[in-house]
């Protein structure tokens, strides 16, 4: 009888316990009221101005949830004819907000523009007060989204694959480049993460050292208790020793960012206990399993053993033969396209440039310049070769930029990429290192120097520029030999609205067999040494003013903005590893606000007051 008061508290019944209620009735039980009234609550975040909301929207599975209860119960509890007929009204009605329930998600995702595979997806949250509802998000976190970093709302994938991952879904999820994805998972992670919990409950995989330290700086944003809620970054230097450091390491660590290759190495040497870990993601998923890492990926996620382990791949190109690969040991996963999918994104202005030969690029890349363009631009070469010879050639030319690949010692890519961050490099020549996930917020152009060696590349190589909402150009430069593979990447280009010209798009396909033979076997360029001296042979006055004015900017930069370089002195190769172990080891503890009020303004975009050219000093250029 008491359930059945709980139940219908605020319902009046006449002399036939018919309840008396309309639909205006204020008698109704609070969830019945406002959900079959449509009527906002007071305290219902109000939508952001301008932007008219689906109406119904905020009617949330819970509340659904809990109606279908008190109706099963007042059907149980109270009997007669008249009564059947008002709980079948309630009935009706509320099929009809479930029908309308559906229609509004099925709008949202339209809107924007996702598409979803998979049983009981939960629905998309188009607000970050939402996710704080269903997350039970820390109060601090919501201050930093909202007050210190400024993001209005979730972006489209944020908005589906967080209700996902906190529903504990398995998850392939696929959003163009620049779209948010990291927080997406870093999110969800902090929230179901215990920081009383003693052991490692979540591991994030990624392919690249920078791309993990920069999600790193992003845990650590976010983190609300960073002295409690270790996040760590596997490195060398925190490689436990012993089975003592093992258990200190693992009881005091609780999310573990690391390359496969390196969890995967300590995992064979040591014995690492990963029962408690409950979510796997796997950033660049693609790239992980298409690349060398696949049985790096495969023991580590066969040595979490927790049977609720629940695994997130994410990426923005994804071949169908990986995906199948994927879903294999996955259970029941929900799949989110955001965008379109495998294309570049919207916001990059993409151009072909044709070169001719070998040495037409370097007249062409010096007509971006006199033409001007609005740094920070990066420039993708082949490989660690091309990207020397390039970077040669333009000091040569007087052009201020610096380098970065593979084989450049740690700390040496560490300083790099936090001078790129910072605006005290410009141009940065590289090579894929730097295609995936790593994110410069403002750069502004991306030059192809050399044609990429698959379309996955070009898209992230794409990428780099246009991101989260801003616009950005990218160039391809092509050469005669490029031409074969070019109707691929018009394509590409006409997908997401880019001009192409038509005879382009009527060219031989490649096919994919013939993008895996490039992939297999890069094209040899000439060596540039050659070039160089028939390009300063020609070299053309106007282009020398367009260099000077270039460096004379840069100067004018660091006098007025710049700090003092940082003398980038080569350490001894027995150093390397302890160098740049250095340098992380600082951002480990980084659980002091200021420290961490200055990874925001990195992520808000160091750069946005930074004039128009900014240089690195002489002393950068030194590899
Ligand atoms: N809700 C948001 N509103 C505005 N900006 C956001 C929002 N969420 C993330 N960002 C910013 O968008 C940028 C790109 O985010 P992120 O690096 O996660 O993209 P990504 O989708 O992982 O890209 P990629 O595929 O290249 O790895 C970052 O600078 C991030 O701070």
């Amino acid at each position: 009888m008491d359930i059945f008061r709980e139940l219908t508290r605020g319902i009046k019944f006449d002399k036939n316990n018919k309840i008396k209620c309309s639909d205006k009735s204020s008698k109704k039980p609070s969830e019945l009221k406002y959900i079959l009234s449509g009527k906002k609550r007071k305290n219902e975040n109000t939508e952001e101005k301008g932007e008219k909301r689906p109406k119904d929207d905020y009617v949330t599975d819970e509340e659904v949830e809990k109606i279908k209860k008190q109706i099963a119960q007042l059907k149980e509890s109270i009997t007669g004819e008249e009564t059947a007929e008002e709980v079948k009204d309630y009935e009706d009605r509320y099929k009809a907000l479930i029908n309308k329930k559906t229609e509004v998600v099925a709008l949202m995702r339209k809107k924007f523009k996702i598409k979803v595979e998979g049983d009981r997806v939960p629905p998309p949250l188009d607000s970050f007060e939402k996710i704080q509802n269903l997350l039970k998000l820390d109060v601090s976190i919501m201050r930093r989204i909202q007050d210190q970093i400024k993001f209005k709302r979730p972006t489209p994938i944020q908005m589906q694959a967080i209700p996902i991952i906190a529903k504990k879904r398995d998850l392939i999820a696929l959003a163009e480049t620049g779209s948010g994805k990291s927080l997406s998972f870093i999110l969800p992670l902090l929230c179901k993460v215990n920081p009383d919990v003693e052991g490692v409950q979540a591991i994030v995989l990624a392919p690249t050292r920078e791309l993990l330290i920069q999600l790193y700086k992003q845990f650590m944003v976010f983190n609300p208790h960073p002295k409690k809620l270790k996040v760590k970054f596997l490195r060398r230097k925190l490689i436990p020793k012993d089975q003592t450091e093992v258990d200190h390491f693992v009881n005091n660590c609780k999310i573990l960012l690391s390359t496969p290759l390196r969890l995967e190495s300590v995992l064979k040497e040591l014995d690492l206990k990963f029962e408690t870990v409950r979510h796997i993601v796997v950033d660049e998923a693609d790239a992980m399993f298409d690349m060398a890492f696949l049985p790096q990926v495969d023991k580590i996620i066969k040595h979490c053993t927790n049977p609720s382990l629940q695994k997130s791949y994410f990426s923005a190109t994804m071949q169908p033969v990986i995906e199948e690969m994927l879903r294999e040991n996955m259970s029941d996963p929900v799949k989110i396209i955001c965008g379109l999918k495998n294309a570049t994104a919207g916001s990059v202005e993409q151009k072909l440039v044709y070169c001719g030969s070998e040495e037409g690029k370097m007249y062409a890349l010096r007509n971006i310049f006199r033409e001007g363009f609005t740094p920070p631009m990066l420039i993708f070469v082949q490989n660690k070769q091309r990207s020397m010879e390039l970077y040669k050639e333009l000091i040569v030319e007087g052009i201020s930029c610096n380098i970065i690949h593979g084989d450049r010692i740690k700390e040496q890519r560490d300083e790099v990429v936090m001078k790129f961050r910072t605006g005290k490099i410009s141009l940065l020549i590289c090579t894929d290192l730097m295609s995936r996930g790593i994110d410069f917020l403002n750069v502004n152009y991306v030059v192809n120097y050399d044609f990429p060696q698959s379309i996955v590349s070009y898209i992230h190589r794409v990428g780099r520029t246009g991101r989260a909402g801003n616009q950005g150009t990218a160039l391809t430069l092509y050469t005669d030999s490029d031409i074969e593979y070019l109707r691929s990447i018009a394509n590409l280009m006409k997908k997401s609205g880019c001009d192409v010209k038509p005879w382009m798009l009527e060219l031989k396909n490649p096919g994919r067999k013939k993008w895996k033979e490039l992939e297999k076997n890069p094209k040899k360029h000439m060596k540039r040494e050659t070039i160089s001296t028939d390009i300063k042979k020609n070299t053309n006055k106007k282009f020398m003013k367009v260099i000077k004015d270039f460096s004379k900017k840069c100067k004018k930069y660091n006098s007025k903005f710049a700090d003092k370089p940082i003398k980038s002195k080569a350490p001894a190769k027995e150093e390397e590893e302890e160098l740049s172990d250095d340098v992380l080891e600082e951002l480990d503890e980084i659980s002091d606000e200021e420290e961490r009020e200055q990874l925001r303004k990195e992520m808000q975009g160091g750069m946005n007051e930074i004039p128009d050219y900014v240089d690195d000093s002489e002393d950068d250029n030194s590899i």
